[in-house]
């Protein structure tokens, strides 16, 4: 076992962030920490990292318990966080330096490891450059670079594609793979849902300070596939409509951008021909299909909330 939190509580002020959280990490996973904004899961990579104090509850990490003080501990992890924390008047290579020699990495070792994670993050070329000359995604690789200089057994990257470009973000993505091939074990938080579906092992939606489900993919979109899903066009949008929607049986989410309506009922409602003879009375249908779920409807019946923004629906 990699990590193990259990009924972990934090607050801050009067606000839990963390209310009971509880999950486990296996040796090789690639876990994709999905949630919105605020949903904590900063936090939770915080606390797992032994960089916040934990009101109650327990974390461990290879067995061992995770606290601010265990040193020891933090050096089998590598830590990405959301902001880059490079230094601008160091060289790529000479942060990964400075990085690896924090770890204890010296001489021919510390050469080695510093090439290896250049290489590793396609920057090889870029080695003897200052990163303000690099551009946002190049900043974010040398920052998973130094992260990771020091061969930890388990990487923490917090939404490492925020803001960035779409060939660095593949880059990126494709790097996770890659780590978990050599046997390192990922936790990836973003709320990008495509990001998590396409690197996951095995994914953890968290919402409001508690993980709401976790399994596979597969497990998680065959414990909503009793639903039914109907996505409509319509000529008018109005709040009428969409009260009406809301009123028909078994009708259990609606989610409406702009003009378009997505409408869950309950299993075997066959609401079809209901929602489209609303729709008609309140000016027509342009487009009608019924979709397979994904990974975000799994969120927004879970939480009556689309995952992008937050938005209540
Ligand atoms: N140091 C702090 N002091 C007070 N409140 C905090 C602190 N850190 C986080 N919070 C609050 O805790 C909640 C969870 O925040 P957290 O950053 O863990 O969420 P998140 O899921 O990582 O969101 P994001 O994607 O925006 O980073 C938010 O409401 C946030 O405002």
């Amino acid at each position: 076992m990699i990590a193990n939190l259990e009924n972990v509580i934090k607050r801050y002020k009067n606000k839990v962030v963390l209310d009971n959280v509880s999950f486990e990490i296996h040796k090789g996973e690639i876990i994709g920490l999905l949630g919105p904004n605020g949903a904590g899961k900063t936090t939770a990579i915080r606390a797992l990292a032994g960089l916040i104090d934990i009101e109650s509850g327990d974390i461990k990490l290879m067995g061992k318990k995770q606290s601010i003080n265990n040193l020891k501990l933090k050096a089998n992890i590598g830590l990405v966080t959301q902001e880059v924390t490079v230094f601008e008047e160091l060289t790529a290579a000479e942060n990964l330096r400075f990085f690896g020699g924090l770890y204890g990495l010296k001489g021919a070792e510390l050469n080695k490891r510093v090439e290896e994670a250049l290489e590793f993050v396609g920057l090889t070329e870029r080695a003897k450059q200052y990163p303000k000359t690099f551009s946002g995604g190049m900043s974010r690789r040398l920052n998973i670079a130094c992260a990771l200089v020091h061969q930890p057994e388990f990487i923490i990257m917090d939404e490492p594609t925020v803001g960035i470009d779409p060939q660095s973000r593949n880059y990126i993505l494709e790097s996770v793979k890659r780590l978990a091939a050599k046997g390192t074990t990922v936790l990836y938080t973003s709320h990008y849902m495509e990001e998590v579906q396409a690197i996951s092992t095995r994914i953890l939606i968290m919402d409001q300070g508690h993980i709401i489900a976790q399994g596979t993919l597969e497990e998680l979109i065959k414990r909503i596939q009793h639903e039914e899903k109907i996505k409509i066009t319509v000529e008018f949008a109005s709040e009428e409509l969409t009260d009406e929607l809301k009123a028909i049986q078994g009708v259990k989410n609606i989610v409406q951008t702009g003009s378009e309506y997505v409408i869950i009922s309950s299993a075997g409602s066959g609401n079809l021909n209901r929602v489209l003879s609303v729709a008609q009375k309140h000016g027509g249908v342009s487009n009608v299909s019924a979709d397979k779920p994904t990974l975000e409807d799994v969120f927004l019946t879970l939480t009556g909330k689309k995952l992008r923004d937050g938005e209540e629906v």
